[in-house]
C-alpha cells in the first residue's frame, strides 16, 4: 500500500514545487496516472521509490515511511520491495542486457542471486522477446530493446510495487500489448501494486483506476 500525506516537495534549485495533500492506492491495484507534460509525474514516481524526499509530510510504502530511512537503507527498500521502469531506462552502460536484468541483486543486501534467480531473468527475456539481446550492451539495442531489459530489471525481483513511467512508450502496438500483458500478469502473481504515468488514454481501461494529476495535487 502507498499512502502520501501533506507532501511537499521542491527540487534544491527551485522552479518547481509539488504539493499532495492526500493519495491512498491499496496493495495489488493497478493505477495510472495521467496529465499534461512538466506537471510533476515523474517526480511523484521518484518520490514514491524513495528517489527524492519531501522535506515536508511522508510517502510510506506498505509500511514504511521512506523519510525515516537513511539514503543506503532507502537503496536496499528500492531494490528489494520496488521495480522501478524509468522513462530514460537508466540502463547502466558498462554492463550488458543480462547483467543490467539482474542489477538489483548486485546492489541490494539480502538479495541472493541463486539459478533460479537466473532462469527467471532469463525466462523474462524470453517472454519479452529480448532472449538473444542479453549479451548485448545497451548502446547495441535499439530504444524498445532497452526499454523492455528496464522492463525486465523491474520485474526479476517479484517486487510489491511496479512504478511504470511511460514504460511502454517506445515499442510498436504489437510488443506493448504483449509486454502490458505480462506487466500485468506478472504484478498479479505477486499480488503487487502498479502505479503508471502514461500519455496514452488507449491503455487506461486496463487500470482500476485513473488519478488525473492536476486534481491530485488539489485533492485526492
Ligand atoms: N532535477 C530537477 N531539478 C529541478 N527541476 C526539475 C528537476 N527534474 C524535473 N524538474 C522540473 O519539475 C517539473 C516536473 O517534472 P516531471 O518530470 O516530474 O514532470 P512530468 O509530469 O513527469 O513530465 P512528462 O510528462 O513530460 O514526463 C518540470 O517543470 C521539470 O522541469
Amino acid at each position: 500500500m502507498i499512502d502520501i500525506a501533506d507532501l511537499d516537495f521542491a527540487y534544491p534549485r527551485g522552479g518547481f514545487r509539488l504539493d499532495v495533500p492526500r493519495l491512498t492506492i491499496e496493495r495489488g491495484a493497478r493505477v495510472a496516472v495521467v496529465g499534461s507534460s512538466g506537471t510533476g509525474k515523474t517526480t511523484l514516481l521518484n518520490l514514491v521509490a524513495g528517489l527524492q524526499v519531501a522535506a515536508r509530510g511522508h510517502v510510506t510504502v506498505d509500511g514504511q515511511n521512506l523519510s525515516a530511512l537513511s539514503d543506503t537503507q532507502r537503496r536496499a527498500f528500492r531494490a528489494r520491495r520496488i521495480g522501478f521502469i524509468f522513462q530514460n531506462f537508466a540502463l547502466m552502460d558498462y554492463l550488458n542486457a543480462r547483467e543490467n536484468v539482474l542489477y538489483p541483486y548486485r546492489i541490494a543486501p539480502g538479495l541472493v542471486l541463486d539459478d533460479a534467480v537466473r532462469a527467471r531473468a532469463e525466462a523474462l527475456a524470453t517472454a519479452c522477446g529480448i532472449e538473444d539481446r542479453l549479451d548485448r550492451h545497451p548502446g547495441a539495442l535499439s530504444q524498445g530493446e532497452q526499454q523492455r531489459v528496464a522492463i525486465c530489471r523491474a520485474l526479476v525481483t517479484r517486487p510489491g510495487l511496479i512504478l511504470a513511467d511511460e514504460a511502454t512508450g517506445n515499442l510498436d502496438p504489437h510488443t506493448k500489448t504483449l509486454i502490458l500483458d505480462l506487466l500485468f500478469e506478472r504484478a498479479a502473481e505477486a499480488g503487487a501494486t502498479i502505479l503508471a504515468v502514461t500519455h496514452d488514454h488507449a491503455l487506461l481501461p486496463r487500470f482500476d483506476r485513473v488519478i488525473d494529476f492536476s486534481e491530485l495535487r488539489r485533492a485526492a
